[in-house]
């Protein structure tokens, strides 16, 4: 049996204010850094011979992995970082308040540009917050925004070309990642339906660990913080 961890960053500053995020590099709040460091004592507390980090690269998400490997007295292990792991790209709703977003454009618009599976935002049109001559994403194309589809279909190929073939191979991963990042994995991993995908969260600096078989489907999962977990979508049949 194989067994992934699937570790959002712990509380940043950003999800403190509030405000969308996505490729802003925001760091840890205090709360977040142990959030980061409790992670690490839960993923050793349960026991799983982990063999490998993955991050994005994004400075909220390394920390977190550093931080839980520290506390899980594992800062040995590999690590192996891509873009393709970022948080989803929040087009031209990144840095706005969430809450005055909701104000001005009503709950159920913000539900989908958070939640659907494939409404992007509006693109961002330059500014502050264009990361696109940020030199760790030379080479890279750069989104202007992402729906939740658009952070699968560039995540899934990093997935196949470089996960799934060391989960093959017997290795116990931990990613550290990113809300969206991360719920796409999950609607791979479970199968979810696109309309069902709405349901899901993830909280920060909460272990998922998944059990998985031989072709890489989910045995069984539980948030390791279980005073602080979200429902998970079923295992598929
Ligand atoms: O702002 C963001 O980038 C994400 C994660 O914090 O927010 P949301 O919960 O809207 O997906």
């Amino acid at each position: 049996m194989t067994f992934i961890a699937l570790l959002r960053h712990g509380q940043s500053q950003w999800n403190l204010e509030n405000r969308f995020t996505g490729w802003v590099d925001v760091d840890l709040t205090p709360e977040g850094e142990a959030q980061a460091r409790r992670s690490g004592v839960l993923l050793a507390d349960s026991g799983v011979p982990f063999d490998k980090l993955y991050t994005s690269v994004q400075t909220r998400a390394i920390r977190t992995g550093n931080l839980a490997l520290d506390a899980a007295k594992l800062a040995w292990l590999p690590v192996e970082r891509s873009w393709r792991l970022n948080e989803r790209h929040y087009g031209a709703l990144t840095g706005l308040n969430k809450a005055e977003t909701a104000a001005k454009h009503g709950d159920a618009q913000v539900t989908v540009w958070r939640r659907s599976y494939d409404v992007p935002p509006p693109p961002l049109d330059g500014g502050e917050f264009d990361l696109s001559n940020d030199r760790r994403y030379a080479g890279v194309d750069v989104p202007k925004t992402e729906s939740l589809k658009l952070t699968l279909e560039r995540v899934l190929p990093y997935w196949d070309e470089r996960i799934a073939p060391d989960l093959s191979a017997g290795k116990n991963l931990i990613i550290a990642a990113h809300g969206n990042s991360l719920r796409a994995i999950m609607k791979h991993l479970f199968g979810v339906a696109d309309d069902q995908i709405v349901h899901v969260e993830m909280p920060t600096g909460n272990p998922l660990l998944i059990e998985l078989d031989a072709s890489l489907k989910p045995k069984s999962a539980r948030y390791l913080d279980a005073s602080r977990a979200e429902t998970l979508p079923a295992s598929p049949a």
